[in-house]
């Protein structure tokens, strides 16, 4: 779903932010990624999401090689791909339907496809019964979660999300994080930012760890190198496609 063939990435003005990154996370796998402030986790997201481009090596989405993309085809790619921030960016002026339905809207959704969608995006958030009030009426972890209803709504493989549980505190984190499982198991790869050690811990999922723009660990690769030297995988490690993951 995702590759990183030796990415590097140097900004304009020659700040280093990616060094020779490499790692796949395979489709339907659900994995963190954590890293000091100025790691360069937000680079690689920005590089998934083609708001930036490697200044040297490869990245795929799904097979396509992003950097082969012309400009007409990135809006496909990008409807694939659901990005989540820690600040919701909602619009405060409208209804929480009206935030959801906004990227069906700009599609050119039916009126119908777009309630039959937007109601079922928040009844998967939990929050079906507040779909005509303000965001303002609603808590920080609700809001947050109508964002991640706005970036579910047209259903892309795909979700994306950088630093989403920042202005939470820990309960809601939790909560947060358990929406993301249950979306990881109904079948899109989720790949989430964050610095927050103490909740990932608590979840058993692959961990990428980036400092100073290189990938230092990556959760899996002990038991990568265990199995491809034959010796028996943990039993919570699943193989799927090429990729062991965690269950
Ligand atoms: N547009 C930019 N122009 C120049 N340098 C940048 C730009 N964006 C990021 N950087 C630099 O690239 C490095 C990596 O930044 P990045 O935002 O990816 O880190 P991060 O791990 O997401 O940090 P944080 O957790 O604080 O958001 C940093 O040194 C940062 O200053």
């Amino acid at each position: 779903m995702i590759k990183f063939d030796d990415v590097s990435k140097t900004y304009p003005g020659g700040q280093l932010a990616l060094q020779k990154v490499n790692f796949h996370v395979a489709k339907g796998e659900m994995a963190f990624l954590t890293g000091h402030s100025g790691a360069g986790k937000s680079t690689i997201l920005k590089l998934i999401s083609l708001m930036e481009r490697p200044s040297v090596g490869r990245v795929l989405i799904n097979g396509h090689d992003l950097g082969q993309l012309s400009h007409k085809d990135i809006p496909y790619i990008r409807r694939d791909i659901g990005m989540i921030f820690q600040s919701h960016q909602l619009l405060m002026d409208r209804t929480v339907f009206d935030n959801v339905a906004l990227p069906l809207v700009i599609e050119g959704y039916s009126r119908k496809q777009i309630t039959k969608r937007v109601h079922a995006a928040l009844d998967l958030v939990g929050l079906l019964s507040r779909a005509q009030n303000a965001p303002m009426a609603l808590s920080g972890g609700q809001q947050q979660r109508v964002g991640i209803a706005r970036a579910i709504v047209n259903r892309p493989p795909l979700l994306l999300a950088d630093e989403p549980t920042g202005n939470l505190d820990p309960k809601l984190s939790m909560e947060i994080m358990r929406l993301f499982e249950a979306l990881n198991q109904s079948g899109m790869s989720v790949f989430i930012a964050t610095h927050d050690l103490g909740l990932i811990a608590r979840m058993k999922y692959r961990n990428l760890t980036i400092k100073n723009g290189r990938l230092i660990e990556d959760g899996l690769q002990e038991d990568v190198l265990l199995n491809e030297t034959n010796t028996k995988l943990p039993s919570d490690v699943h193989v799927d496609n090429d990729t062991p993951r965690y269950r």
